[in-house]
């Protein structure tokens, strides 16, 4: 009995029998078929050679990024160990310390704050993946000062949950402060994917890593007073409105609030987030209009500044790193344990956000002539109507809670800050006018 694949794709081609053959009609019918199946043969084969060298390609790319990674192995477990480590002295009033995972450790507030942790004895593992949305070798010199300070900064993006769940496997750590992101209110409107992959598929990669830890860390991590959108209520407080976005960025940090409110209450994980206030200072980042403008008044090019409708002045609650680091230490002193074990929930943890303001806003021709004071120089100013960009024309935070809950007391105003900005912009790029390329 013939096989019912047989009569489909007939194993010789060309010897198709076809019943009551005999006419010239029937012959034809034959070649046209047979040269069909034919046909249909090669085509089989090509897609069977094309599936093969796919499926090579991508045995390829999977060994070569096994192969080609920059973690595993057991120095680097042990430098991971060592970093992870508390230095507290024995019977500290501060207890045994914590072990803390900082995610963008490399960037502007995780480096400063991995290094406060370091310097009052808690352990640090810092992971960044040093992306070129600016200078990484600026993330390169920030790593190097960790590294000096003997904290050890893995080369790795949020979005590897091997890496992530080898990290855990490695070390218990008590705490994650997730400071990794796609920053930035107007590069949205260029590159709109990078946002959605590190502020939403990155934390939700790492929130699984969180949930399946047994411990399970409690996390802290960094939303953004741009939540706030269309807002207008003044000072901006937890309570007020955030479903209006202004801007895909600020759509994804609100997204990041209802995901992590959502591993909260499934997985019993210890959530705090902190709507961060246009945080500027020393190390900072170089697409911030405090640094650009500093870079380009020193290199005697022009700057934009944006003006909101009715030629009113932009307002922003610029705020101090050194006050956030100590908001940002008071969160994970605070945030109370996750209660899950091995993914699964055992009662209620805490959830909580708070706003991590100055609650003094500047406009911005004023943070010019701040800046125009510390430089002793003279900026081109370039005034425009503000584009339709994604920005909102002031902000201001209400820090109540903030004060009330976590002892949180903002003391340099924008003046003092901005001078020690300057300070540390002239000593790491040159006192000459842009001697060194940003
Ligand atoms: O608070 C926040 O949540 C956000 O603060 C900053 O965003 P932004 O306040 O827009 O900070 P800058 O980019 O430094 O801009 C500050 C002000 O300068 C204005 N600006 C910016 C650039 C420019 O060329 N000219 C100009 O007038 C902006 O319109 C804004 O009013 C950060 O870049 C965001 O990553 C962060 O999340």
């Amino acid at each position: 009995m013939r096989a019912l694949e047989d009569d489909l794709f007939p194993s010789t081609p060309g010897k198709v029998k076809i019943e009551r053959a005999g006419g010239a009609m029937n012959r034809q019918l034959h070649r046209c078929f047979a040269s069909t199946s034919t046909m249909f043969l090669w085509a089989l084969f090509l897609v069977a050679m094309t599936a093969s060298y796919l499926s090579f390609q991508s045995f390829v790319d999977t060994s070569s990024k096994y192969f080609a990674a920059s973690w595993g192995g057991l120095h680097w477990e042990r430098q991971i160990r060592a970093s992870a480590a508390p230095r507290r002295p024995p019977g500290s009033a501060a207890g045994a310390g914590m072990s803390v995972l900082v995610t963008g450790a490399s960037g502007f507030v995780g480096a400063h704050c991995s290094l406060a942790l370091r310097k009052r004895g808690d352990g640090v593992v810092g992971i960044d993946n040093f992306n070129a949305y600016y200078d990484p070798s600026l993330k390169k010199a920030r790593k190097a000062l960790l590294s000096s300070h003997g904290v050890f900064v893995v080369e790795g993006d949020i979005n590897d949950g091997r890496l992530l769940a080898k990290l855990f496997d490695v070390v218990p750590f008590t705490h994650v402060l997730h400071l990794a992101a796609q920053a930035g209110v107007r590069y949205a409107m260029e590159n709109p994917a990078s946002y959605v992959h590190s502020n939403v598929a990155g934390l939700v990669t790492l929130l699984e890593a969180c949930k399946n830890a047994d411990p399970q860390p409690a996390i802290v991590w960094a939303s953004s007073s741009s939540v706030y959108g269309l807002n207008d209520k003044v000072p901006f407080s937890e309570s007020h409105r955030t479903d209006q976005p202004a801007s895909l960025y600020a759509a994804t940090k609100k997204a990041g609030e209802e995901i992590t409110h959502s591993y909260n209450h499934i997985y019993g994980l210890s959530i705090t987030g902190l709507r961060f206030f246009t945080v500027y200072g020393p190390w900072g980042r170089p697409d911030m209009a405090y640094f650009s403008f500093t870079r380009n008044i020193l290199q005697g090019k022009p700057i934009t500044v944006y003006r909101g409708k009715n030629h009113v002045d932009l307002a922003r609650d610029f705020t101090y790193i050194d006050d956030i680091v100590k908001g940002c230490l008071g969160s994970l002193d605070t945030a109370g344990r996750s209660t899950g074990t091995g993914g699964k929930k055992r009662g209620p943890a805490p959830y909580r956000i708070f706003n991590l303001g100055n609650t003094s806003p500047v406009t911005v021709p004023t943070l010019v002539s701040i800046l125009e004071k510390h430089l002793r120089v003279k900026a081109k100013k370039h005034v425009v109507e503000m584009p339709g960009n994604g920005d909102v024309p002031f902000t201001h935070a209400n820090i109540s809670l903030a004060r009330q809950q976590l002892g949180y007391k903002p003391t340099t105003n924008l003046d003092a800050g901005l001078k020690k900005f300057v300070k540390w912009y002239l000593s790491y790029y040159g006192y000459t006018r842009g001697s060194k390329n940003l």
